[in-house]
């Protein structure tokens, strides 16, 4: 088998370049190699490489910087994929995408499901599910992996800002405030990349969307305080900092968050058999290998 990687340097990239080894060829491209900026060059690329799989794991993150750069946003995130996807048909090969549960406007009270219609508060939301349509349209086989809250030790996370705000805080003394009213769930990049591998290495690989996150639900508050104990715990941290839960009106941020992203992979599990551990598992078992 053999898979091109797109976004290889990215926190999910890095994870994915590991656990897709064990399958075959992996050619692995950072923004260097292949720039989903400019998706009308990306044709020529992946013809070159002839791959059975793309899995696109490059994308634009900055939740608040695309509200300025929509446009941007979108040829990285909705362009590009929709180009992945109309060769991958050409190709007969597969496209692994991944989303967001920023698609919604969390105004739900239960989890969302794959059929709940998506209603995206922000830039990064938008152009996140103007990807999914985009991939959809082609008509190549595809999966998507709806996902939230995404951590490692690699690149840039909430879970790495705590980190650093909290040394510092300890310092200062002064607290950190939190939004307690976002839930979700945080998921850990080594479970989304192992699941993508055992995925990849069935032979009936289903084929659409579905959501795949983290088992279980906190608030950023509640994950904040979570990452401080099990940073302790880890020998990371000698103090816990002390986190104010605020709500999100106190926290004003360019994008709007949805209050509600906790997603329903009951889907996931029900055509796969495989499901994600719960949150605190993964964020325990990240910070115990941490060396910072
Ligand atoms: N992070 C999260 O909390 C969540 C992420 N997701 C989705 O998961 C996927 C992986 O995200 P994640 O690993 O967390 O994000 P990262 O931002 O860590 O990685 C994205 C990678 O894409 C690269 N990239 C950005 N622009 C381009 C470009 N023009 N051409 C090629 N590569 C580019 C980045 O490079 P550079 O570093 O140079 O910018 C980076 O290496 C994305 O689809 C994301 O939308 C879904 C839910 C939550
Ligand atoms: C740093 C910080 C953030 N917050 C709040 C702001 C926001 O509501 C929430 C999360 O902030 P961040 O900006 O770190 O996270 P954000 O960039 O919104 O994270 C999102 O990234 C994209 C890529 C996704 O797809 C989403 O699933 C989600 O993970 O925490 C605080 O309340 N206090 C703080 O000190
Ligand atoms: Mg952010």
């Amino acid at each position: 088998m053999k898979i091109l990687l797109t976004g290889a340097a990215g926190q999910l990239g890095r994870e994915l370049k590991r656990s897709l080894a064990c399958l075959g060829e992996v050619v692995a491209c950072d923004r260097s190699q292949l720039d989903l900026s400019k998706p009308e060059t990306l044709r020529d690329a992946v013809r070159a490489i002839a791959p059975d799989v793309i899995v696109n794991a490059a994308a634009y993150t900055a939740v608040d910087k695309a509200e300025a750069e929509p446009e941007m946003a979108g040829a990285i995130n909705a362009e590009a994929p929709g180009i992945l996807a109309e060769e991958a048909k050409r190709l007969d090969a597969l496209l692994i995408h991944y989303s967001t549960d920023y698609v919604f406007d969390g105004s739900k009270s239960a989890p969302y499901t794959e059929d709940d219609t998506t209603a995206p508060l922000s830039a990064y939301g938008r152009s996140k599910r103007d990807g999914e349509l985009a991939i959809a349209a082609a008509g190549a086989r595809h999966l998507i992996f709806r996902t939230s809250w995404v951590y490692g030790l690699h690149g840039a996370n909430f879970m790495k800002t705590m980190l650093r705000l909290g040394r510092r805080s300890c310092e200062t003394g002064d607290e950190l405030r939190v939004v307690g009213d976002q839930t979700g769930a945080p998921t850990w990049t080594r479970h989304l990349a192992d699941a993508t591998a055992l995925i990849l290495a069935r032979k009936d690989i289903p084929n659409g969307l579905y959501h795949l996150a983290a088992a279980g639900a906190t608030s950023w508050h509640g994950y904040a305080e979570a990452i401080f104990a099990a940073a302790r715990a880890a020998g990371l941290m000698e103090k816990l900092p002390v986190v104010r839960r605020i709500a999100s009106a106190d926290y004003p941020l360019p994008a709007p968050r949805p209050a509600n992203s906790q997603l329903d992979c009951s889907r996931f599990q029900r055509d796969c058999g495989l499901a994600l551990p719960d949150w605190h598992t993964g964020l325990i078992d990240c910070l115990a290998d941490a060396r910072f």
